[in-house]
């Protein structure tokens, strides 16, 4: 029997173990009916004993014969091993273990840079290196970096054709070329990215290259290599993907300060290709607990490993291989189809990837290539959701959640869906699911039931629960009454009773011990702090303002009836104005003024910059809560702050020069144009215009950023606008703390330039002096506010430019807080 590391050259009469790790290979060979494996000598036989090998554990694994092969238990056959023994990332149990055959693959913990690998062999004509079984997975691959004539090694997509200093790694999130390896002049290597989704390395996104060390965990998309100064190995093509998730416990306040629960120390496990649902009344914890298995909400305490890796450390390694569809559409519904993917897959994917045809195999995947150029608004709500799936697909994500996909469908779309996950999880991903409808819930192979207060009562297939919970035949008839069950109670108090003793009942049961004593494993221990994340993935921030300027565009042009009444209105406004004082000329210079005319003239000033700043404010004012599901969806990805808001602003400007053109034409029209000592009449008019509109425009972008609904959005427009009225400066004259609050108005600044522009200073008449009466004071005086001077009209303007920059940073702060993560 082997008991030290070689080479493996000889050749074997019977099974063979194969255990390699870290450039060192065991090999033992199988004669007995019973064999253990692991570190304890006293009671393993095949004992191994190398220092670095440290996920074996002391007593990691049982093999009985069976036929001529061997069975695999997990541990010493009775309790499981810390590490865990899996197949394709599932984890080999006590009570069934697997059977091996000729050229089966196993690994011995999860984590890339340490797990064992184990490969068994029937045949006895074994030679040296790794078996080329069936099981064994294709892609998995070594390159030898000694006496390497070729450099840089490149890793992408697509590396140079006929390279041999190559690695190819074959996914959507991943570059043509991805990242370099170049040796570093000192036995080592450096490692260089040239991505748009990052090079992570132990977890930390790398800024431009690296120097790496030995055992050194490199992520590229879904792919994880391990480094050795003279080997470069791929250790996982992500291909499948599993979460433990430990004691999962969210404790809340209410609003009266009250701490309360609402995910009671939950534990299971989530295997590779399986379709889990997590079901149970309202409020008992469904979304919660599914935000937390995505890793974006936090836990109190507990934690969910993903592949054995501390999901919320290393969230920004797996962003972009976690799909995740809310319950509300991600999707613009003046968009089509085709459309809606195309822009998802260019702002996601790296800017080389094969649009069309990532678009092409996403249609056939969730079958809608048929309404590829149908407006999303008509398609029905079964196909919406899909196409909110298609989106999420674009990634080939390997790991799916998704939050109450069947709401609001009819029995047929709810089946149609249920098979579409089924088909989802059956290619080999794994798909986590909250639903209510549970009418077809025997395609999953797992369900979650929560009782409230967060508490999990059942876990496992979702036909033994109906034998759990006693119901009178294993029939999914009865399935509802479960529900009725936890839900039993006369006071809230004697429910939680009942819930509490039903989660304890799953505790002590044989299905806990079952689905999740036997299979959860434990992940790598925690770092100190989280690892450092980019705060950018994906296309560059100027592309991705390109991109969300081109959709935005698009959107807005496709709004044409709100867009066209919104352009008129100014101008109809202004044509109803003149119509009023059809034979009066409010602006012109009279020598000698008249009494009033100072004060029409600042009345028409008014009239103009209300007009512009209600049509700024109404226009926008929903433009950012409408799209708040898309937009929490895509900053989760790769979405910048600054440019979507700049693509906001962007198209908003473009919007305010044609309002600002009509209206000056308006204007220029309707009304005989002042003498204005500074500038002409129209140029002034079309920038304090464009000032006061786009000042506006900013502020309910705020405003929008600010609100949790349209409804909101709309009934706070009165509430802005009114003030914006009274502290114009023309209605009351404004003094103390009035005036102060009138600083805080576009109304004051943007009535503040028309009156420099017309000059309104030079309207202003004596007092009328009556002999034995007193003076008639003139309705208007001059103020410094009007003074006709460059430096006046500058502060004007300054000023509402002012505005703009403070609503904006507003609403970029106000964005930033919905962060999740
Ligand atoms: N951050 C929070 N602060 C306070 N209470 C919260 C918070 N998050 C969730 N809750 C409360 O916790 C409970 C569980 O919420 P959750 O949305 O997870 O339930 P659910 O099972 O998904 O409900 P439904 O089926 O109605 O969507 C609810 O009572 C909810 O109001």
């Amino acid at each position: 029997m082997a008991d030290s590391f070689q080479q493996a050259t000889s050749i074997a009469s019977n099974p063979v173990l194969e255990l390699s790790s870290r450039g060192q290979t065991l090999r033992f060979e199988l004669s007995k009916d019973l064999h253990q494996l692991g570190r304890d000598p006293a009671w393993a036989d095949l004992e191994v004993t190398h220092p670095e090998w440290t996920v074996m554990s002391r007593r990691q694994a049982v093999l009985k014969r069976e036929g001529s092969n061997y069975r695999i238990f997990d541990g010493d056959g009775h309790t499981p091993s810390r590490n865990g023994i899996f197949v394709n990332q599932t984890r080999v149990t006590v009570v069934e273990g697997y059977l091996l055959q000729d050229g089966a693959q196993l690994e011995i913990g999860l984590a890339p840079e340490s797990r064992i690998l184990v490969n068994y062999r029937s045949c006895p004509s074994f030679t040296s290196g790794r078996p080329s079984g069936s099981v064994a997975q294709p892609s998995r691959r070594r390159l030898s970096l000694e006496n390497l004539q070729e450099w840089p090694v490149e890793i992408g997509r697509a590396p140079s054709r006929d390279r041999y200093a190559a690695m190819e790694l074959d996914a959507p999130t991943v570059s043509r070329l991805h990242a370099f390896l170049y040796p570093d002049g000192a036995g080592g290597h450096v490692l260089q990215d040239s991505s748009a989704n990052g090079t992570f390395v132990n977890g930390n996104r790398i800024e431009k290259r690296t120097n790496l060390n030995p055992g050194d965990t490199i992520r590229i998309g879904p792919f994880a290599l391990v480094y050795d100064p003279r080997m470069l190995v791929l250790e996982d093509t992500g291909s499948q993907i599993r979460l433990d998730a430990h004691s999962l416990l969210r404790k809340v306040q209410n609003k009266q300060g009250n701490e309360f629960t609402i995910l009671n120390d939950i534990s299971l496990v989530i295997e590779p290709g399986q379709l889990v649902a997590l079901v149970g009344g309202s409020g008992a914890g469904k979304s919660t607990l599914m935000k937390s298995l995505v890793g974006i909400e936090p836990t109190t305490s507990g934690v969910v490993f993903l592949n054995g890796e501390n999901l919320r450390q290393n969230w920004g390694v797996y962003r972009s291989q976690i799909g995740y569809v809310p319950q509300d559409d991600i999707v613009h519904r003046n968009l089509t189809v085709e459309e809606v993917l195309t822009y998802a897959c260019k702002l996601r994917l790296p800017p080389d990837a094969d649009v069309e045809q990532v678009v092409n195999r996403t249609l056939d995947q969730i079958k809608l290539p048929h309404v590829r150029h149908t407006f999303v608004r008509n398609l029905s709500g079964g196909q919406r959701k899909r196409v909110s799936i298609g989106v999420e697909l674009l990634a080939d994500p390997k790991l799916f959640f998704l939050d109450e996909p069947t709401s609001g469908l009819d029995p047929g779309l709810d089946k149609e869906m249920m098979r579409l996950l089924r088909e989802l999880a059956d290619q080999g991903r794994t798909v986590v699911l909250v639903t209510h409808a549970t009418a077809n819930i025997e395609v999953c192979d797992r369900i979650v039931f929560l009782g409230r207060g967060g508490h999990l009562c059942y876990f496992g297939p979702p036909l033994e629960a109906l034998s759990f919970f006693r119901m009178p035949e294993v029939d999914l008839k009865y399935f509802s009454d479960i529900y009725i069950k936890l839900d039993q109670g006369s006071t809230s108090e004697e429910t939680r009773t009942i819930v509490q003793g039903w989660s304890q009942h799953y505790r002590n049961s044989p299905n806990y011990g079952r689905y999740v004593g036997a299979s959860l494993s434990a992940g790598k221990p925690e770092r100190s702090k989280k690892a450092k994340e980019a705060v950018y993935t994906g296309i560059s921030p100027l592309k991705q303002l390109w991109l969300l300027s081109q959709r935005y565009g698009q959107l807005i042009l496709r709004d044409r009836l709100s867009q066209i009444l919104t352009l008129i209105s100014g101008p109809i406004a202004i044509a109803f104005t003149a119509l009023i004082l059809w034979n009066e000329e409010p602006l012109a210079q009279l020598d000698p003024p008249e009494p009033d005319q100072a004060s029409l003239a600042l009345r028409l000033a008014f009239v103009f910059s209300s007009i512009a700043i209600w049509i700024g404010l109404s226009s926008a004012v929903r433009e950012i809560v409408k799209e708040s599901a898309i937009y929490t969806r895509e900053r989760l990805i790769n979405l910048g702050l600054f440019s979507y808001l700049g693509s906001k602003l962007l198209i908003w400007m473009a919007i305010a020069l044609l309002q600002t053109l009509l209206m000056t034409v308006a204007i220029w029209i309707g009304f005989q144009s002042p003498e204005s000592s500074l500038l002409p009449w129209s140029v002034g008019v079309a920038i304090t215009n464009f000032l006061t509109i786009l000042a506006s425009i900013c502020l309910s972008l705020a405003i929008s950023a600010f609100v949790k609904s349209e409804n909101a959005a709309n009934n706070l427009l009165p509430l802005i606008m009114i003030p914006q009225i009274i502290f114009s400066g023309v209605l009351f004259d404004l003094e103390g703390i009035a005036q102060k609050l009138s600083w805080l108005m576009i109304s004051r600044w943007s009535v503040g330039a028309y009156g420099t522009l017309i000059q309104v200073n030079d309207m202003a008449t004596e007092a009328i002096e009556i002999p034995g009466q007193d003076p008639i004071e003139p309705i208007f005086e001059a103020v410094s506010t009007y003074d006709a001077t460059w430096a006046n009209l500058g502060h004007n303007w300054g000023i509402l430019a002012v505005h703009m920059l403070v609503y904006l940073a507003a609403a970029l702060v106000l964005q930033k807080r919905k962060d999740l993560l």
